[in-house]
């Protein structure tokens, strides 16, 4: 069991106001941290002494929190402490607690001001597994953004689409029921109502979300509803274009390569693992295929930007890939 801190603060004492506050704060921590009816067992408030007008744990209900234990109290009044100011603790069974800490409550955790990672690069250099490392340890989400491209693939190989042009893909990808969700800290991507999580890891589907993220109708909408996640909470982003494009004015931001034929033979080791009977060759051949298909397209190719640090990891084991980004990173703030 973990607990997950919050807290926020409303600009006047009044229900609308605490119950706006409340439901934002919860639904944000609920996103954040993957908590469902069955993980969640009590959530904790406090609210400063000049909060009279509601209790912060009806808002909770009123949000949809229903099935856990809610409890209330008030904070010390200790002098000087910000005013208006709402609390949380939520105790829940799950493996790495993401505080949330919104408007005024911002600064009560400088240390936890909202920053993103942008780690970009060919596929089988490792940003997805250096990624995942790394969220882990600054306690931060990782956003897979090629997931969500393998996502609108699958979709389009589903509708039978045979050429992916921005006629052909323009209206599913318009009307797309796309959704991320964290199941302990792990990335679910969910297509029209089902977890696709892995049928997106076929290697069908791979070429496929090359030639597809090539079309700006898709790039739009997936770079949109990245901005939206990273506009929200710290997370680490590993793509093609996250330092380039997604988000420029990332403070942090890495360029993970590797030569292709270590990169291949990663991917060839993994898809083998996973019990796909795959040759060697072809699998360098798509892996080069691929990066010639996300290097040249013309919207928002992969190319490394100019602020990133490059890191070759070739020579490299993940640890020592994350070890490298936590001391640059470090050396920054
Ligand atoms: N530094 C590394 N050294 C050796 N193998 C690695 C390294 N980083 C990742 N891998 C392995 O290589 C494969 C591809 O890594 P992955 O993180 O999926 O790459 P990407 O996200 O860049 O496509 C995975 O099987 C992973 O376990
Ligand atoms: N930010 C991104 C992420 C992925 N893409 C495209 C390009 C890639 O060939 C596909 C699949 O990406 P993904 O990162 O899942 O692929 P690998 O795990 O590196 O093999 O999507 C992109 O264009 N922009």
């Amino acid at each position: 069991m973990k607990a997950i801190r919050g807290a926020t603060t409303i600009s006047a004492d009044t229900p609308a106001e605490i119950k706006d506050a409340v439901g934002e704060l919860l639904i944000q921590m609920r996103e954040q941290n993957g908590l469902t009816d069955e993980n969640m067992i009590c959530i904790l408030f406090s609210n400063t002494s000049d909060i009279k007008s509601a209790y912060p744990a009806k808002a909770a209900r009123e949000a949809g929190f229903y099935s856990c234990a809610l409890f209330s109290s008030l904070e010390p009044e200790i002098e000087g402490a910000l005013p208006l100011c709402i609390r949380v603790m939520i105790l829940a069974e799950i493996e790495n607690p993401v505080p949330v800490y919104l408007r005024g409550a911002a600064n009560l955790r400088k240390d936890l001001k909202k920053f993103a990672v942008a780690l970009d690069g060919p596929s089988g250099s490792g940003k997805s597994t250096v990624a995942k490392m790394l969220a882990r340890k600054l306690n931060i989400l990782y956003l897979d953004t090629g997931a969500m491209y393998r996502a609108c693939a699958l979709k389009a190989i589903g509708e039978k689409v045979e050429r992916f042009t921005e006629d052909a893909v323009a209206p599913l990808i318009e009307n797309i029921s796309l959704n991320i969700q964290y199941t302990d800290g792990a990335q679910r991507t969910i297509l029209d109502g089902e977890d696709v999580s892995e049928k997106i890891r076929r290697p069908e589907v791979s070429m496929a979300a090359s030639a597809i993220s090539a079309l700006p109708c898709v790039r739009k909408k997936m770079v949109e509803m990245q901005r939206e996640i990273a506009r929200k909470m710290s997370c680490v982003l590993d793509g093609r274009d996250i330092g380039t494009h997604v988000l420029p004015d990332a403070p942090f931001k890495f360029f993970v390569t590797a030569s292709s034929r270590v990169r291949a033979k990663r991917r060839y080791d993994e898809l083998r693992q996973k019990g796909y009977d795959v040759e060697y060759d072809n699998v360098l051949q798509e892996i080069e295929e691929r990066d010639y298909n996300d290097s040249h397209r013309a919207f928002s190719p992969l190319r490394q930007a100019e602020d990133a640090v490059v890191v070759n990891t070739d020579e490299m084991n993940a640890q020592e890939v994350l070890d490298f980004i936590v001391r640059k990173i470090q050396e920054k703030v």
